[in-house]
């Protein structure tokens, strides 16, 4: 044999489920793509096709839905463990569940009559609208003793439009950006964040409580920095997770640069007091950084938040 089986990993990718929790009348929604990769004692069906220890690919499949009925839909993170256990405990070749999660959120629709005959209330309890383009992540991997649990989320636009300047950077022949003293500062965050729970003899966090705490502070880190650099924004929006939540000690961002341009309104004779900008698509600049605790390991994958 010249060649040897290297790192190796199946499951059911993107599967899509949606859970409706019926409380009497008012509904509640959970909308998730879930992504499941297991490895373990694999050897065989590689090298000879031996299908003795797969698990279809189905039955993992079949394993999301059913668990969204018996086990329930709690948290992205909540329901990621479970089947990582599961997979893991009940599979003799199966030794490391990782399951990737990504959560869209959905809003009530308000009513347009407070006294509305649904609910005599002013939001309806069976109608939602998609909150946005931002999306929760999360990625649990189980080796049949530790944990690791990664949460996140991604595509969350945030603007300021003042409060940030960019000067007294390296130029060279080629450069040609001007100094700003007052300039937009627009991104769109996708986050990593590593949680140091690892043991099922340690007390699990509150995963929403944590996710919307962690979201609070990077959106609270952003607009209260007067930034100098999308870097430095980065840290701040980082250690302020860190600080705040103990639960977490590493946070990794990938923050595009989304660049505004000043619009030269001279040829048509108007001024252009920092009013009218071009928002270039691309190039963007990208600035992608972790933070950690002091003394943690880095554990988030470099390229995790292009995922
Ligand atoms: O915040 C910024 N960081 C950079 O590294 C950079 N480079 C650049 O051209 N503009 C900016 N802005």
């Amino acid at each position: 044999m010249t060649t040897v089986l290297g790192q190796n990993q199946y499951g059911k990718a993107e599967n899509r489920v949606v859970k409706i929790t019926r409380d009497g009348d008012t509904h509640h929604i959970k909308d998730l793509n879930v992504s499941v990769a297991l490895s373990g004692d694999m050897d065989d069906v590689h090298y000879s096709g031996s299908n003795a220890n797969v698990l279809p690919t189905d039955t993992t499949k079949n394993t999301v839905f059913a668990f969204a009925k018996e086990v329930g839909i709690e948290s992205a993170e909540q329901f990621g463990i479970a089947l990582a256990r599961h997979f893991v405990t009940s599979q003799e070749p199966i030794e490391r569940a990782r399951i990737r999660i990504e959560e869209y959120s959905w809003d009530r629709i308000a009513t347009s009559d407070a006294n509305s005959r649904f609910i005599g209330a002013d939001e309806v309890r069976h109608s939602f609208v998609r909150n946005g383009t931002q999306t929760r992540v999360a990625q649990i991997t189980f080796d049949g003793e530790r944990w690791e649990v990664l949460s996140g989320l991604k595509d969350l636009t945030v603007l300021n439009s003042t409060n940030s300047e960019f000067w007294g950077y390296v130029k060279d022949k080629y450069t040609t950006l001007q100094e700003a003293y007052d300039r937009i500062l627009a991104t769109s965050v996708s986050t990593w964040w590593r949680y140091n729970w690892t043991s099922d003899e340690d007390r699990a966090p509150n995963w929403n409580k944590s996710y919307d705490q962690a979201r609070t502070h990077i959106l609270q880190a952003f607009a209260e920095t007067y930034s100098l650099s999308l870097q430095q924004t980065l840290y701040q929006m980082g250690s302020r997770v860190i600080n705040s939540r103990s639960e977490i000690d590493e946070i990794r961002f990938s923050l595009p640069n989304s660049h505004h341009f000043l619009v030269d309104l001279e040829p048509f004779g108007l001024k252009n007091d920092n009013e009218v900008y071009f928002a270039a698509d691309r190039p963007y600049g990208l600035i992608e950084a972790t933070v950690l605790r002091d003394g943690a390991e880095q554990r988030i994958p470099f390229d995790m938040t292009n995922l």
